[in-house]
């Protein structure tokens, strides 16, 4: 599973991040997701009812679908029964590791440092997100993959249009389109038209 999910993420390069108090219908989002080109989607923890719109998603289509900022192994294991097919850490979460890999189910941790970085792949992460990216720009990534030249990194926080092509340049194997993608007003008016003209100016700025 781990070979296939990372060679998938290296082909789709953009995961969409969602953050948002209220999802209409998250099935529907998924689908303007991918209408403009975003096949991986990340349902962020820190949004009510997560589990319940991790179900609604799965049943309609389960690809690409997982969630994020998962902290504790508890939390793990109730996202991975809703259906969440792997699992994102905003830091090095040993508990979350270690129930993603009881599960079968990837993992993306979360390091800012080299030492972090170290400890994720310690902890047996598929690929570690650079959390958050913006604060230090592409220039990071690249000067990581010095010595990590092998480790799947993927950015995240504050990538935009502007930014996504350098960070997957300078040696990003993917990159997180939060905010900048689903914003959580349109989100909440159920703007799918306006959120896949996001999400393909974005994939489009990633060619
Ligand atoms: O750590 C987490 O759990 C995260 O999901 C990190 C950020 O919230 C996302 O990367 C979205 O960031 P923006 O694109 O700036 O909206």
């Amino acid at each position: 599973m781990t070979a296939d999910f990372l060679s998938q993420l290296s082909k789709d390069r953009v995961i969409a991040v969602v953050r948002a108090p209220e999802i209409p219908d998250a099935a529907a989002l998924c689908a303007a997701l991918r209408a403009g080109g975003i096949r991986w989607i990340e349902f962020t923890r820190t949004t009510p009812g997560l589990a319940a719109h991790l179900r609604r998603a799965v049943a309609e289509d389960g690809d690409g679908i997982g969630a994020g900022t998962v902290m504790t192994g508890e939390q793990a294991e109730e996202l991975i029964d809703a259906g969440a097919r792997y699992l994102v850490t905003p830091g090095c979460r040993p508990d979350v590791a270690k129930a993603a890999s009881a599960a079968g189910v990837p993992v993306v941790l979360g390091a800012l440092s080299p030492t972090e970085v170290g400890l994720a792949l310690d902890l047996g992460a598929d690929a570690v997100k650079i959390f958050p990216a913006r604060a230090f720009g592409p220039g990071y990534l690249r000067d990581l993959a010095g010595p990590f030249p092998d480790v799947p990194l993927v950015a995240s926080g504050g990538v935009d249009e502007d930014n996504a092509a350098a960070f997957l340049a300078t040696g990003a194997r993917a990159v997180c389109a939060g905010s900048n993608v689903v914003p959580p007003s349109l989100v909440a008016a159920g703007d799918w038209p306006e959120i896949t003209r996001r999400a393909r100016a974005f994939t489009d700025s990633c060619r």
